[in-house]
């Protein structure tokens, strides 16, 4: 039996993105604007191939209607946009007007902009506004840490029985086994949370900083 996710280097990463659905010119530029444009805030963007999986992830639930908490420049809702089936939209919430003006402009060059509706204000009280129903198939949360319980409650009784929910940084780098400052305590208790959350099913993944699915019964 394997014990465990193998470690990875960054030549074995580099490996693995080219191997899995490498990022296209839209998404190799998107990353390179990011970084140029704000240095110091670029390493909040999903890894390549979590925007990869993202894809797949939607595509695989043939996911119609889905919602992303924590926008930023556009790369993880440009990679969901773009698992829709047609027809599909993407709802999205987000605080900041700077950086979603740089999503919108990629998401036209992508030829994604009129399936997203783009939501500014915080995601606490613009969520409230979504259907009282359960018709989500698929919700992503990458928003602020101490943001996640509010999130998941106005979230797991909107998904359509079978949808799922997919958290990113859940393993905050590794300190959730050992957490150093609010943000930390906030995902460690959001994880145990879940774990007794008797309305889904859930597997924490070690994707990038670790990414929990969550499957709503
Ligand atoms: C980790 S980044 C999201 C990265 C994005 N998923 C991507 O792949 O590029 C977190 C985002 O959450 C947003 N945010 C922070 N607090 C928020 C709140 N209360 N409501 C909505 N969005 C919030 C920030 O403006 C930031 O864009």
């Amino acid at each position: 039996m394997t014990l465990k996710s193998i470690p990875l280097t960054d030549e074995l990463h580099g490996y693995l993105v080219a191997h899995g659905a490498p990022p296209d010119e839209v998404i190799r530029d998107l990353a390179e604007e990011t970084l140029a444009l704000l240095p110091e805030h670029a390493s909040m963007q999903v890894a390549p191939e979590q925007a990869a999986f993202l894809t797949f992830l939607t595509r695989l639930l043939g996911a119609r209607q889905a919602v992303e908490v924590g926008t930023f420049t556009g790369l993880s809702a440009l990679a969901i946009a773009r698992g829709l089936v047609d027809g599909g939209r993407l709802t999205c919430f987000d605080i900041s007007e700077e950086y979603t003006s740089v999503a919108r402009r990629y998401w036209a060059r992508a030829g994604v902009a009129d399936l997203i509706d783009l939501r500014i204000g915080p995601a606490g009280d613009t969520l409230r506004q979504l259907p009282n129903e359960r018709y989500l198939d698929f919700a992503f949360i990458d928003a602020d840490k101490t943001g996640y319980p509010i999130y998941w409650a106005e979230l797991v009784p909107r998904m359509r029985p079978g949808g799922v929910i997919a958290v990113d940084n859940v393993l905050r780098h590794g300190r959730v086994i050992a957490p150093q400052n609010a943000d930390d305590r906030a995902i460690a208790a959001f994880n145990d949370d879940v774990l007794a959350d008797v309305r889904v099913d859930a597997v924490m993944l070690p994707i990038a900083d670790g990414l929990t699915l969550a499957r709503v019964h």
